[in-house]
């Protein structure tokens, strides 16, 4: 029944004009007491609600935001999407959440389909192939998280930081033949980033680089580890707490014990499982919350454009 009422008919059953309606539902002044009682009455009644297209031709918020994951299994993004729920419910923001899978087609999709929605922003988990054309109509309306892009708003981790922290502490403990497990080059944060500091920290500290670069997934982790252990190595670096669970899981069965394990993330999960892990924290939970705070601001015209990044450090 809500949906079917317009204010039109609020009039009607009221007995006053459209104007009024419209004065008691935005809670204006210059309506009678009496009269605002007897439209509330009949609003009440009816579980009637401005249509969105209404609100927006008035030129209303809806308070709705959109968090576009990437997905919805990755234990990083639901830490980041964790503090950011609050931050939206506090301020009221409702949020819906939408799935991108690493495709720029169903980004440009979902946010066709937000603009008609008068959506008020979006926190975009940004990913390789995510274009500034494809996101211009929402440069003042977008947050970017984890990665950045020119004239937008981004929350990053520092890719770099992480692995040097990482490998300033296996070198410290004494590892002189630290293997790498990561992601390809062609995701240039947790890939090219990860990657190419651990191959500057092997220069740096003179160790002899071995790694392999399977992928984002945990079976990759445990199907790829065994090509970067040789008889010396002592440390595995791994590019994500994931990938470190797959290579645990394959180290466990081959009952391989004296190797140092090390990764960037310190979800729960490989905290609860592996406490004797070294890990890194990019920043998860800051980041989510940064990035709510940062779009409620921006969406509100009280903050400008900002690229922010999350210092890493070691758990
Ligand atoms: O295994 P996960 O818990 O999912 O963590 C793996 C990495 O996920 C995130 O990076 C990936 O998604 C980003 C969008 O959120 C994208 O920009 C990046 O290219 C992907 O690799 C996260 O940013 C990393 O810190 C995690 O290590």
């Amino acid at each position: 029944m809500q949906n079917r009422l317009t204010i039109k008919d609020i009039a009607r059953l009221s007995g006053v004009g459209k104007s009024t309606v419209s004065r008691v539902l935005n809670n204006e002044s210059g309506v009678s007491q009496r009269t605002r009682e007897k439209v509330e009455a009949i609003v009440n009644q009816h579980g009637f609600s401005p249509s969105r297209s209404a609100r927006a031709m008035r030129g209303q918020s809806d308070k709705v935001v959109a968090i576009i994951v990437s997905r919805l299994d990755s234990l990083s993004e639901n830490l980041a999407v964790q503090t950011m729920l609050p931050a939206f419910y506090e301020q009221g923001y409702d949020p819906i959440m939408m799935e991108s899978q690493f495709s720029p087609e169903l980004v440009g999709e979902h946010l066709q389909m937000l603009s008609h929605r008068n959506i008020d922003g979006v926190v975009l988990f940004g990913f390789t192939g995510i274009t500034e054309e494809l996101l211009a109509s929402w440069q003042s309306s977008l947050v970017l998280l984890a990665r950045d892009a020119n004239g937008f708003s981004s929350v990053c981790y520092d890719d770099e930081g992480a692995i040097e922290l990482l490998m300033e502490k296996l070198y410290a403990q004494g590892h002189r033949h630290i293997s790498f497990i990561g992601v390809p080059h062609s995701d240039v944060t947790t890939g090219k980033r990860r990657h190419d500091a651990y191959l500057a920290c092997c220069q740096r500290y003179q160790l002899e680089p071995l790694s392999v670069l399977p992928g984002l997934a945990m079976k990759q982790g445990y199907d790829h580890v065994a090509e970067v252990l040789t008889p010396q190595t002592t440390a595995l670096l791994c590019a994500t707490d994931t990938l470190a669970l797959g290579a645990s899981k394959y180290l466990q069965q081959q009952r391989i014990e004296n190797l140092q394990l090390a990764s960037v993330g310190n979800t729960p999960l490989m905290k609860f499982l592996h406490p004797e892990i070294v890990t890194v924290d990019p920043g998860y939970a800051q980041a989510g919350r940064q990035a709510a705070a940062q779009l409620i601001e921006q969406v509100n015209g009280r903050a400008d454009l900002r690229q922010i990044v999350i210092p890493a450090r070691l758990a």
